[in-house]
């Protein structure tokens, strides 16, 4: 769709088409004047779309569907809540070119569908809600070429009373997050992206970061014991959805980051740095992980500052190891994306 910024009413009392402006055979739309501000026009052609552009994307769907699905089928029940949005690509452009809605299925429509799909055919993991919402909307419309559907869990864990599994009662545990995104194009495979969001943990010795780069721009001491503590978020890709239990894999996944961030009980693991730790939680995730293909790992480091008591006599001459200041922003961003050099290699081991 070609559209053309044009300031057709300024100096004209504000309204008024100006021709020489706005070339012949183009619908004009004038907003109105906004207060303080110069009247703005749009012109928006009825051709096919400008030959000099192409899409880089396009979309529809609706966002933060929020779902809860009880399962009732004995007297204990389960439950999961999930926001989930959803995204339709058409094979044809002509809703975005010529307004023409014949093909849209309308976003309203999307959202009933998320609703009809859970209660015809249950809710396990994210992922499988996903996949079978892909799969439904390539079924039933043969004009989609592409659908997106992202899925959010809500961490919810059974309650524990007297020892023993309630029934049916529950308890909002946010330790992190369970993300997930399917995309499938048609005729293609779907692509399943599982993410772990908001895990916040914190130790208080065996980290380190020394021997970096030594400038006029540094002013950090060598740090031999400081406090770690971040904001994990981490997605990795599957290689395959067909017979993959997603939900022992994120667990799995999460075990993962808690033992290469804290080690053993007793003794801890050492951490020479947030970059070293990433790259110890992704080599083990490809390593025990056969059915995913990447990794990607982001570690915030929330900074801790020691607080500067030396000026205080009744502590002064004592080191302070057990007062700091934590520190929101800025905090450093430790990320990095590791991939199978071949993953056809684990495909057929699989
Ligand atoms: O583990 C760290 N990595 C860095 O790159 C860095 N930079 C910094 O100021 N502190 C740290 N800590």
């Amino acid at each position: 769709m070609e559209q053309v910024m044009w300031d057709g009413g300024r100096g004209t009392g504000g309204g008024e088409v100006d021709e020489e402006r706005c070339p012949a055979g183009v619908i004009v739309t004038l907003t109105p004047a906004q207060p303080n501000s110069e009247l703005v026009s749009i012109c928006t052609t009825t051709d096919n779309m400008n030959k000099n552009f192409k899409w880089v994307e396009r979309g529809y769907g609706k966002n933060s569907i929020k779902l809860l699905h009880v399962r009732r089928d004995s007297a204990v029940h389960s439950i999961k809540e999930f926001v989930v949005s959803t995204q339709l690509t058409l094979a044809s452009d002509k809703d975005y070119i010529h307004g023409d809605n014949a093909d849209v299925v309308a976003t309203d429509s999307q959202k009933n569908t998320v609703y009809i799909l859970a209660k015809k055919h249950g809710v396990t993991s994210p992922e499988d809600f996903a996949l079978l919402l892909c799969s439904h909307f390539l079924a039933k419309y043969p004009h989609v070429q592409e659908v997106v559907i992202t899925v959010d869990a809500y961490p919810w864990r059974r309650q524990v009373v007297e020892g023993r599994a309630h029934n049916h009662s529950f308890i909002y545990s946010p330790e992190c997050l369970h993300t997930c995104k399917v995309d499938q194009k048609r005729g293609e495979e779907p692509l399943v992206t599982t993410g772990l969001e908001g895990m916040r943990v914190l130790k208080t010795t065996q980290s380190a970061f020394v021997n970096f780069v030594s400038d006029e721009f540094r002013t950090l001491p060598d740090m031999k014991d400081r406090i770690f503590s971040t904001i994990v978020s981490s997605s990795w890709q599957y290689n395959k959805h067909k017979g993959v239990d997603f939900g022992k894999i994120w667990v799995t996944i999460l075990k993962i980051i808690n033992d290469k961030f804290s080690g053993p009980p007793d003794t801890g693991i050492f951490s020479p740095s947030v970059q070293n730790t990433v790259h110890l939680i992704q080599q083990a995730a490809l390593t025990d992980v056969p059915e995913i293909s990447q990794i990607k790992v982001t570690m915030p480091n929330k900074h801790y500052y020691t607080v500067d008591l030396s000026k205080f006599k009744e502590v002064g001459s004592k080191d302070n190891n057990e007062v700091f200041l934590p520190v929101d922003t800025p905090s450093g961003n430790i990320m990095a994306v590791l991939s199978r050099e071949d993953p056809c290699q684990v495909k057929s081991k699989l």
